[in-house]
Formats: structure tokens, sequence, C-alpha cells
């Protein structure tokens, strides 16, 4: 099978499993993740207190855990999910919004790394840069300073920490240390609407809850989420027409003309 055959092949599987993903996600992003969970064809489920988000993990295919509004209650509770997941077996994906912008978040990811098994970390380059100590600077959420050399650094981190990593821009790159693909799906706009990296993750992880390989399944989520907006982006005036416009084309992409849209390469 090709890369484009792949990836149309997950997309279905999604269609077909439709796995519950728990988020403790911010409170930005929360009802577009929702919607952009749903158009893929699977189902989101949003919990946050401490005194739930253990049970609801273990119901779920897969969990996401996004740092975007952190609070120290979110922490606990992002802990305690995770280790409930951990224990069933169930993935965990991690998106570390704006670590190295304050030592607060960049601390909190440190935190959830060490103590929990992640597997798959997605965030821009400059989040994974202060992570896997590249240096580099946050600007709030966005990414601000990353390496020259973004593919290096990916593959390197994933073999540091030993999961599988996405780090998202122009060009997706991801790698779990020894393989290391390139995703050359996507549009600007992405950059003009808020929660479009959240979005990414949210979708890696439905598409990870049916593929056991997270390289695979972080490669074909992005080429698949990328090649969306550059369908999208085509029928779009700005910002708030291309929001829409992403989720109706998220919906209906599939089958032969997304398997011959995608553009990955293996580096
Ligand atoms: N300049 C760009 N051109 C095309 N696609 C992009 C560009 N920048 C980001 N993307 C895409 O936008 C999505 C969100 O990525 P990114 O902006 O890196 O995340 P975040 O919002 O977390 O910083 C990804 O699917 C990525 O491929
Ligand atoms: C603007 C903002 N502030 C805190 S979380 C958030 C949303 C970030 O979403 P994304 O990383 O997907 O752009
Ligand atoms: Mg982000």
């Amino acid at each position: 099978m090709n890369w484009g055959e792949q990836v149309a092949a997950r997309r279905q599987r999604v269609y077909e499993q439709r796995p519950l993903v728990h988020h403790i996600t911010n409170l930005v992003v929360t009802n577009l993740t929702a919607n952009v969970t749903l158009a893929i064809g699977a189902s989101p489920v949003m919990a946050y207190a401490r005194e739930e988000v253990a049970d609801m993990a273990r119901l779920a295919q897969a969990v996401v855990l996004n740092m975007g509004t952190l609070t120290g209650e979110v922490v606990e509770a992002m802990l305690l999910a995770g280790k409930a997941a951990n224990k069933a077996g169930i993935p965990v994906v991690f998106d570390p919004v704006g670590a190295g912008a304050t030592p607060f978040r960049t601390r909190t990811a440190q935190r959830i790394i060490k103590e929990l098994h992640i597997d798959i970390l997605r965030g821009n380059a400059s989040e994974i840069a202060s992570i896997g100590g590249f240096g580099g600077h946050t600007k709030g959420v966005d990414a601000a300073g990353a390496p020259a050399r973004v593919a290096d650094m990916v593959k390197q981190v994933a073999r540091d920490l030993n999961t599988v990593v996405a780090v998202t821009g122009a060009t997706d790159y991801i790698s779990d240390g020894e393989r290391l693909l390139a995703v050359d799906n996507g549009h600007p706009l992405l950059t003009l609407v808020t929660g479009t990296g959240c979005s990414a993750t949210s979708i890696i992880a439905a598409f990870r809850a049916v593929e056991d390989d997270g390289v695979t399944a972080s490669t074909a989520a992005l080429a698949y989420y990328g090649l969306a907006a550059e369908r999208a982006a085509a029928a779009s005036q700005g910002p708030a027409s291309f929001q829409v416009a992403l989720l109706d084309t998220l919906y209906n992409l599939a089958g032969e003309e997304l398997a011959r849209g995608v553009k990955i390469r293996a580096l």
C-alpha cells in the first residue's frame, strides 16, 4: 500500500470505529476540537473534574492532554487521567501548548513527560525545542524561536524521550527516533484560526486510537488534515469562512481523493 492508500485506510477506520477521545484541553479550543473530532467521525468528550477523569479516560480509546489554559487543578487532572490511561493501555497524546513561554508551562510539560508514558507528543517547533533542550522561545502559544534544522531536532527529541514526536509547521515532521517523515500538506490560513494546532492533536489521537503505530497514525492524520485545509482554503474568503469550510472538508474528504492529494516524504 502506498502512503496515499494508507492515509485513506486510517481515515476510513476512524469513521467505522468512531473512537471515543477523552480531552483535557483548554478553554479556547474546546468547541472547535470537539467539532473537528465529530467531523472526522470520532466521538469527543471533555471532562476535567479530578473526581471523574480516571474513569473517563478508561472509557476512551485515546486521551488528549492539552495544557493551553493551565491551572494547578488541570495539572492534577491530567496526571490522574494519564496514569489511568497508561495502566489500561490507552494511548495518551500530549500537546504542550506554550511550553517555553513561562516557567510554569515548561515545568509542567517536563513533569507530564516524566510521570506519564506519552505515546505521541505534538507541538510546534518552539514548544518541542523548549522541551528537548534545544533553546528557542515560545511567543505565547505560537512558534517563535526554533532551531534551523527542525527535522534533526524532531528525531533527536523522539530518541531522547523514547516516544513519537510530531512537530507541525509549514512542513510537519514525525519521528520515533529512527524513522523520520515529512508532510507537506497544509495552508497558511491554518495559522489565522485559533485551535488549529490543538485540532491537529485531536485528529492524531483519533487516528492513534485505530492504529497502533504512532508514526503511521500521526503522519496519516497530519496529511489528511493538511489536505483538508488546502481544499477548504480554496473555497474560503478569509479565516472565518475557512474555519467553517475546514469542518465540512474534513467531513467529506476520503477515499481516492484523499489518497491522491497527500504529500508525504520519508527522510
Ligand atoms: N505556514 C504554514 N503553511 C501551511 N500549513 C501550516 C503552516 N503553519 C502551520 N501549518 C499547519 O497548521 C496546523 C497547526 O500547526 P501549528 O500552527 O504549527 O500549530 P500550533 O497552532 O499549535 O502552533 C498544522 O496542521 C500545520 O501543518
Ligand atoms: C490562544 C490560546 N491561548 C491559550 S490556549 C490557546 C489556543 C492555542 O491553540 P493552537 O495551539 O491550536 O493555536
Ligand atoms: Mg498549539
